[in-house]
């Protein structure tokens, strides 16, 4: 039960939610639930373990599917590895707010065009990059890459959400997908986005609980299957999965075929089992959130950002959210607002669109020529059985939400675009 419980700006936040039209940004909540973080920084999490991220690189080689007689087993450990380093994401991405601001808070709604940047550095593993940036507004769509050119290993995705609101929870469902390429062995996979419900709403203390599935689908066809689970589902403990490594889709259909069962809390301890049981006694540590803390990837400071770099812009809004000052920060909000509208104005009077900066939108609604390179979303996706529109993240192939009229457009990294750029650095 936080302070703020019964505190009036927090119940009339609650009231506020029963009148909820669809854009969480709309909602005004009390400043001691706002982050002074923009939403757009929410792509470092998917880095801050880049020796979990880069491990499946060094397991076999690009021939090993080829001519190995252990072809079945290297395939079968870097999908482990990979599922370890997708677990290994999960607490950052979802609990760090509660880790260093006691509970869940209201990032800041990104601008159209906000950039996070920064590296990981790694005398062994190199460099790894990170480039955020805020492709569109109205949805609120984030779009970023992951890329360490020493060991040629690429994660790129992007993330929308769209939530709904009961009398207690928020309920969000994920747009987006991230494909992770490990170049040196010509394997990629695609991971899907779970859902995710926040709860602890009536108590102020609001935290993110995963639910539904992730799944991680490889190249070589083999596929991993995370299904979460909280407090209150069979396994009683919150933050709760079991991932299912499978030969292939097919396999999956039964959870008898698993030739491995992972089964814990992403934001604890995990254990490994041979086969589909985790009753058997045979089974060894998987992964420890707690173990290694999170590698903070290095930012430059504010005085060497460039005016779109998060932290530079919304600086003064930071400050007064720090301060708890909600005048202040109210006025700093108007002002950055006010001045992203006139923009937005003067390019519709111009007729000149805004132009994405490390991103752009690719249709993969028809199959690309005999010969044209075909983007990895239409092999993983016919892989996976699912769905190669632009719907709710994991929608299997055939369901009713693959059968609306939505597009196949999905946002896609332009590595060029980073190879020629002069002004912003890392
Ligand atoms: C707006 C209503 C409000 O202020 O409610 C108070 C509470 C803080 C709950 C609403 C906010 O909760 C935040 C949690 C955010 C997600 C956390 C992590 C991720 C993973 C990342 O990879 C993509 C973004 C995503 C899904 C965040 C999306 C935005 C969420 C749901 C915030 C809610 C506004």
């Amino acid at each position: 039960m936080s302070s703020h419980s019964h505190s009036s700006s927090w119940t009339s936040f609650l009231k506020s939610i029963a009148s909820y039209n669809g854009d969480l940004s709309s909602l005004t909540a009390p400043p001691f639930i706002l982050s002074p973080t923009s939403l757009v920084e929410y792509s470092q999490f998917w880095g801050e373990h880049p020796d979990l991220l880069i491990a499946p690189n060094f397991i076999g080689d690009k021939d090993s599917y080829e001519n190995a007689a252990n072809a079945d087993e290297i395939a079968q450990d870097r999908i482990i590895a990979v599922t370890k380093w997708f677990i290994s994401t999960l607490r950052s991405q979802y609990c760090s707010r509660n880790e260093s601001l006691g509970s869940e808070k209201k990032p800041l709604n990104p601008f159209l065009g906000e950039l996070f940047v920064g590296k990981w550095g790694d005398e062994k593993l190199g460099e790894t990059v990170l480039l955020s940036e805020q492709v569109s507004h109205h949805p609120p769509v984030t779009a970023y890459a992951i890329f360490n050119d020493k060991n040629n290993v690429e994660l790129q995705g992007y993330n929308g959400i769209r939530a709904s609101i009961s009398t207690t929870s928020i309920n969000v469902k994920q747009y987006g997908h991230a494909i992770l390429k490990f170049k040196n062995l010509n394997e990629e996979f695609l991971i899907t986005l779970p859902p995710l419900h926040i709860e602890g709403l009536l108590v102020a203390s609001p935290f993110v609980e995963l639910e539904g599935k992730s799944i991680i689908q490889s190249s070589s066809g083999y596929i991993s299957v995370v299904e979460f689970s909280g407090r209150g589902y069979f396994s009683g403990k919150k933050n709760s999965y079991k991932a299912r490594i499978f030969k292939d889709k097919a396999a999956s259909s039964n959870k008898e075929n698993a030739l491995f069962t992972i089964s814990g809390q992403w934001s604890g301890k995990s254990q490994i089992y041979q086969g589909s049981s985790t009753s058997s006694k045979e089974f060894s540590e998987f992964y420890d959130a707690n173990a290694i803390e999170p590698i903070h990837l290095t930012v430059k400071d504010i005085s060497q950002q460039n005016n779109l770099e998060s932290r530079k812009a919304w600086k003064k809004v930071a400050d007064a959210i720090k301060l708890g000052n909600y005048d202040l920060i109210h006025r700093e909000k108007s002002e950055l607002e006010q001045e992203q509208r006139e923009l937005r104005k003067k390019e519709t009077e111009s007729g000149i669109k805004w132009e994405t900066r490390f991103f752009e939108e690719r249709d993969l609604e028809d199959l690309p020529e005999a010969g044209k390179k075909s983007d990895p979303l239409i092999g993983l996706s016919n892989l996976a059985n699912l769905s190669r529109k632009n719907v709710v993240s994991g929608t299997i192939r055939g369901d009713k939400e693959d059968k609306t009229s939505s597009s196949y457009i999905h946002w896609r990294f332009v590595r060029e675009n980073w190879d020629k750029e002069s002004e912003i650095v890392v």
